[in-house]
C-alpha cells in the first residue's frame, strides 16, 4: 500500500477520536525548530584566533568531514534542510562570526560579521537566533565570566553580551521575526564553595548592566540558560536553575531550559506547564542527557514525547521556542541534524494526533482507568503512516530514504574536505 492510502486508513483511525488530522498537520507546519549550527563542526566556529572547546562541554567522535569554514557549514546546513519537512531557524553562536581574516575581539563584534548568514537566511527563508560566547577564549580560561572577581574580565563579558544582543536586533529587523538572544556562562566551581552568595550577586549585577542598553522587543527576544553542573563544575554553578528563574521572572525574560541540565530523574517536560503559568514565553534546548549534560542526538524517547505533549495540550505552541542542542562528532553530521530534528517535529505531530480534551475530561472525572487505558492505546495509533504522509506532502524524504541522501552528500561531499580519515571513505557510512 502507498503513503496515501495508508494516511487515509489511519486517519479513520484518529477521526473516530475526534482528532483533526489535516488541522494538525496544517499546525506543525507553522512550528520552526532552531537548529543549532553547532553539531555542523563539533562547537568549533571561525575565529581568527581560535580557542580549545572549553566551558565544561565536550564533543567526542572524529567522523570525517565536518565543516571548516562558514560555507561548507551552510552547504552542511542547506542538506539537512532539505530532508527535514516545514520552515525552520539557525541557531548561531558568536564564535560563527566572518571577519574576513581580521581579529575581532568578541566585544567588537557587530551585525556586518554576521552579513554572510543574514543573506542566507533570506534566500533559505529562515530565521536566525544567536548566542554570545562565553567559552572557548582566554578571558574564559579558568571557568569564570560574568562573575568573574575581575572587574575588567567581567566588562568583556557584559559587552560581549550587549553586542550580541544588537546582533540579534539586526537579524530580527531584516528577517521580520525576532531572534532570541540566549545567555549561557560555565561560571562555577569544581569543588564546594566558601561562598555561593557573591558570584550570583555578580551575575545578578552583571545581568542588570547587560539588559540595562534597550533592545526592540519586535526584533530581540532575551534569554537566560541555567544549568546544574559541567565539567569543572561539579559542585557549584552560578547560574543556577532557581537563580535565572527568579531573574527571568523578576525581569521580564525567558527562561531557557536544557534538557541536559537538570538532575537525572527531573524532567523539563514536567516544568513547561508550571512555567507557562507566570510567564508568556519560555525557551528549551532539546537534547538529550546519557548519565550526564552528554548531548547525544535527540532521539523519540518518552521524554521527547512528554515536551511534545505538554506543549500542544496546553496550547503554547507560540510560547515555547523550540531549539535544539546536541553535538556527536562519532556519526555523520548532517544525518545528526536530520535524525535529531526529525525526531522533534515527530513528537509535535505525535502530541497534535492525541484527543486532549477527551483524556482531560476523564482526569477531571477521576475516570483514571479509562484514562492510562487510552492513553497507552493511542501510543500504538499508527502515527507513522500520518508522520510519511506528512513528509510526502512537504517534499522531503518518506521514512529512511533520506539516509541514501546523506550517504551520497557524504560520497560527493564531506569525504572529499580536508578533515576527512586518512584514505577512506567513514566506516558506518561507506
Ligand atoms: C554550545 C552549548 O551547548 C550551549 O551554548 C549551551 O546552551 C549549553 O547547553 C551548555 O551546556
Ligand atoms: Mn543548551
Amino acid at each position: 500500500m502507498g503513503v496515501k492510502e495508508n494516511y487515509e486508513l489511519a486517519k479513520k483511525q484518529y477521526e473516530q477520536w475526534g482528532v483533526n488530522v489535516e488541522e494538525a498537520l496544517e499546525k506543525l507546519k507553522n512550528v520552526p525548530i532552531s537548529i543549532h549550527c553547532w553539531q555542523g563542526d563539533d562547537i568549533g566556529g571561525f575565529e581568527v584566533n581560535k580557542s580549545e572547546l572549553s566551558g565544561g562541554i565536550d564533543v567526542t567522535g572524529d567522523y570525517p568531514g565536518k565543516a571548516t569554514n562558514p560555507e561548507e557549514l551552510r552547504s552542511d546546513l542547506e542538506k539537512a534542510l532539505s530532508l527535514i519537512p516545514g520552515k525552520h531557524r539557525i541557531n548561531l553562536h558568536a564564535i560563527y562570526a566572518e571577519t574576513n581574516g581580521e581579529v575581532v575581539e568578541r566585544d567588537e563584534l557587530e551585525p556586518k560579521h554576521f552579513e554572510n548568514w543574514v543573506n542566507w537566511a533570506k534566500e533559505n527563508g529562515l530565521g536566525l537566533d544567536f548566542n554570545p560566547t562565553l567559552f572557548s577564549h582566554e578571558k574564559a580560561a579558568d571557568g569564570l565570566t560574568l562573575t568573574h572577581p575581575n572587574e575588567e574580565i567581567r566588562d568583556f563579558w557584559i559587552q560581549h553580551c550587549i553586542a550580541s544582543r544588537k546582533i540579534a536586533e539586526y537579524f530580527g529587523k531584516e528577517l521580520g521575526t525576532p531572534a532570541l538572544t540566549n545567555i549561557w556562562i560555565p561560571d562555577g566551581y569544581k569543588d564546594i564553595p566558601s561562598d555561593r552568595l557573591t558570584p550570583r550577586k555578580r551575575l545578578k549585577e552583571s545581568l542588570d548592566k547587560i539588559y540595562a542598553v534597550e533592545t526592540d522587543e519586535q526584533y530581540n527576544l532575551d534569554a537566560v540558560e541555567s544549568k546544574v553542573f559541567g565539567i569543572g563544575s561539579e559542585s557549584y554553578v552560578v547560574g543556577s536553575h532557581e537563580f535565572y528563574l527568579g531573574y527571568a521572572l523578576k525581569n521580564n525574560k525567558l527562561c531557557l531550559m536544557d534538557t541536559g541540565h537538570y538532575h537525572p530523574t527531573e524532567t523539563v517536560s514536567n516544568k513547561i506547564s508550571s512555567m507557562l503559568l507566570f510567564s508568556d514565553k519560555l525557551a528549551l534546548h532539546v537534547s538529550r542527557p546519557v548519565r550526564w549534560d552528554s548531548d547525544h542526538v535527540v532521539i523519540l524517547d518518552d521524554e521527547l514525547k512528554e515536551i511534545g505533549i505538554e506543549i500542544v495540550r496546553n496550547d503554547a505552541l507560540d510560547k515555547v521556542i523550540i531549539g535544539l542542542d546536541f553535538f556527536d562528532a562519532s556519526i555523520n553530521r548532517v544525518a545528526a541534524w536530520t535524525i535529531g530534528t526529525r525526531n522533534m517535529i515527530k513528537s509535535l505531530l505525535n502530541a497534535l494526533l492525541i484527543p486532549h480534551d477527551k483524556l482531560k475530561q476523564l482526569q477531571e472525572e477521576g475516570n483514571f482507568t479509562d484514562r492510562l487505558a487510552l492513553m497507552e492505546e493511542f501510543k500504538t495509533y499508527p502515527f507513522g503512516a500520518i508522520w510519511d504522509y506528512y513528509c510526502e506532502q512537504m517534499n522531503v524524504p518518506v521514512r529512511e530514504s533520506w539516509l541514501s541522501d546523506v550517504k551520497k552528500y557524504e560520497e560527493d561531499i564531506l569525504s572529499k574536505r580536508a578533515n576527512k580519515a586518512e584514505g577512506s571513505l567513514p566506516v558506518n557510512m561507506g
